[in-house]
């Protein structure tokens, strides 16, 4: 190798490490700027039972997406203020450790109002029985209808720690103290 092409090697090699490197899709090597630096996720087996074959499975569907996508089972419809416990079709095998949340879709909440009562609704890791969404239409006036199939929530899966309670007599003092509920203004 010539000087100049190793010096060129060594450039790129130092770039690459100044730069980071994330991978498209997992598999595509692309270069991003320091500020977006990260590894390739984890990864976690998630065991999905389908509860009705017609159904697809949840998966994220784009990289990078938080969420797996929860379909309603049946048809609903929800009047203005009314909620109803949707099932989803779907029955999981969360490993210990890691906990499922149902969350809200953005995009409903913000075109028609639908959210989820119980936000986020946990998944413990021992339920083995069919998901289902606690869906509100809080909207003052308009009905909205569901039909089976439709997206109507997110599971996220997430660690969860098992917490091992101490009872003590006192807590370590920190700067917020026991300020809260809006103590630090509104702006
Ligand atoms: O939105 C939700 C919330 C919970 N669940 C299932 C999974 C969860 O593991 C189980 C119990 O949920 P949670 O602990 O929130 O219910 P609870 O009202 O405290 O009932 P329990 O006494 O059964 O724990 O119900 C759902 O399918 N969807």
């Amino acid at each position: 190798m010539s000087w100049v092409s190793c010096s060129h090697a060594l450039a790129g090699a130092r770039r690459r490490l100044e730069w980071g490197t994330v991978f498209d899709d997992y598999q595509n090597p692309t270069e991003v700027a320091p500020s977006q630096t990260r590894t390739a996720p984890e990864r976690l087996p998630l065991k999905v039972r389908r509860l009705d074959p017609g159904l697809p499975l949840p998966v994220h569907a784009r990289p990078g997406d938080a969420g797996m996508d929860l379909r309603a089972r049946e048809d609903v419809v929800l009047e203005p203020g009314q909620r109803a416990l949707i099932p989803t079709g779907v029955a999981i095998a969360i490993p210990e450790g890691w906990a499922g949340f149902v969350n809200p879709r953005s995009g409903l909440a913000a075109k028609h109002g639908i959210t989820v009562v119980n936000a986020p609704g946990t998944v413990d890791a021992g339920y083995r029985g069919e998901i289902k969404v606690t869906l509100l239409n809080t909207d003052p006036t308009q009905t909205f209808e569901i039909a089976r199939g439709d997206r109507i929530a997110q599971l996220v899966v997430q660690r969860v720690a098992m917490v091992e309670v101490q009872e003590v007599e006192e807590l370590d003092q920190t700067e917020r103290g026991d300020r809260g509920f809006g103590s630090s203004g509104r702006d």
